[in-house]
């Protein structure tokens, strides 16, 4: 288990993590997120030790990190698949490792066999691609057996294969009973991924829930309309009982009623319909809509030129 409390850093004026408090439990993958600059790497290293926070604390199984012996056999991370040494070999990268956490030689022919390098590990690890790398990255985080695993954004990058590959292999891990902390920006991806979500942005908790509730509370589904007798439909709805809320570009949204029971009544009060649709918001979009206002680098697009993340307006 990892438990923060507290935790905030600042890096002169800019505050980059703000008062976090959390708990990682074992058992399930628990998926990071937040947008680009929110603070996630920043409290991976102050997990790991390698910043210092401004306050607060981070504990691993109850203790602080410097105060674990040897701590790769209790948390393995990958936090930067480029820190490796190019001119040795995967095998001897694993080794060195391994030699200095007092590790035996044996784990690491079984860590490459692990993560499906064990035909390349002779080669220099200057010739590997993204993949490759991301893969002896996460061999190395696996290298000391830990409860522990955080993976810094491992699918950067990644094809659709190495894409599949870490997520099995994270969901067998926390299968195993491990805590798996993993950060993304991607909705999409946790969702196929984790069991267990925390939202941060601009260094704040936002959300700590189960990705069931959050797919639960935010894939809301409703009806799209459209209709040159706009101004007559919204009154017949209203008058059915239902809301119906202007989305722009002429289409109103209604939720609790059916695609059926809508064009039923537009036919009885004979109102022509262009457009009579189901919809589902994604998981993407609650997740944009959730951390709109901390998102520190705003795309500048056109009005009606691409996606607006703005929470709607639901009318009076
Ligand atoms: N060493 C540093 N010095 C000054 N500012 C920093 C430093 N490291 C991070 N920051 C700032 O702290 C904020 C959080 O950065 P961090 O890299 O932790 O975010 P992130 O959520 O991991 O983002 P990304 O998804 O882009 O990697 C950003 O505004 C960043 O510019």
């Amino acid at each position: 288990m990892i438990e923060l409390e507290g935790l905030s850093k600042r890096f002169g004026a800019k505050v980059a993590v703000d008062h976090l408090t959390f708990k990682v439990r074992p058992g399930v993958v628990t998926g990071f997120l937040g947008p680009n600059g929110a603070g996630k790497s920043t409290t991976m290293r102050m997990m790991l030790d390698l910043d210092n926070p401004t306050s607060g604390t981070v504990r691993i199984d109850g203790k602080h990190y410097r105060d674990l012996q040897e701590p790769l056999k209790y948390i393995g991370a990958l936090l930067d698949a480029k820190a490796m040494h190019g001119g040795r070999s995967a095998y001897n990268n694993l080794l060195c490792l391994a030699q200095a956490n007092r590790i035996p030689e044996s784990r690491v022919a079984e860590v490459l066999d692990l993560v499906g390098l064990t035909a390349v590990a002779r080669k220099k690890t200057k010739g590997f691609s993204l993949g490759m790398g991301q893969r002896l990255g996460i061999a190395s985080a696996l290298l000391g057996d830990p409860e522990i695993l955080m993976f810094d954004e491992p699918v950067n990058g990644l094809d659709p294969e190495g894409i599949h590959w870490i997520r099995n292999l994270m969901q067998q891990l926390a299968a195993e009973g491990r805590t798996i902390f993993v950060s993304s920006h991607l909705m999409s991806e946790m969702a196929l991924t984790a069991g267990h979500l925390i939202v941060i942005g601009q260094g704040r908790l936002l959300a700590d829930t189960s990705m069931a509730d959050f797919i639960h509370q935010n894939s809301r589904s409703y009806v799209r309309l459209r209709s040159p007798q706009q101004e007559r439909l919204r009154d017949v709805i209203h008058e059915s009982g239902l809301t119906a809320v202007e989305a722009g570009n002429g289409t109103l949204e209604v939720d609790g009623a059916t695609t059926e029971r809508l064009g039923e009544l537009a036919a009885e009060h004979r109102i022509v319909l262009h457009e009579l649709s189901a919809q589902r918001a994604s998981l993407e979009e609650a997740f944009m809509q959730m951390t709109a206002s901390a998102v520190e680098y705003h795309a500048h697009s056109a009005p009606g030129s691409g996606p607006q993340w703005a929470p709607r307006d639901k009318g009076a």
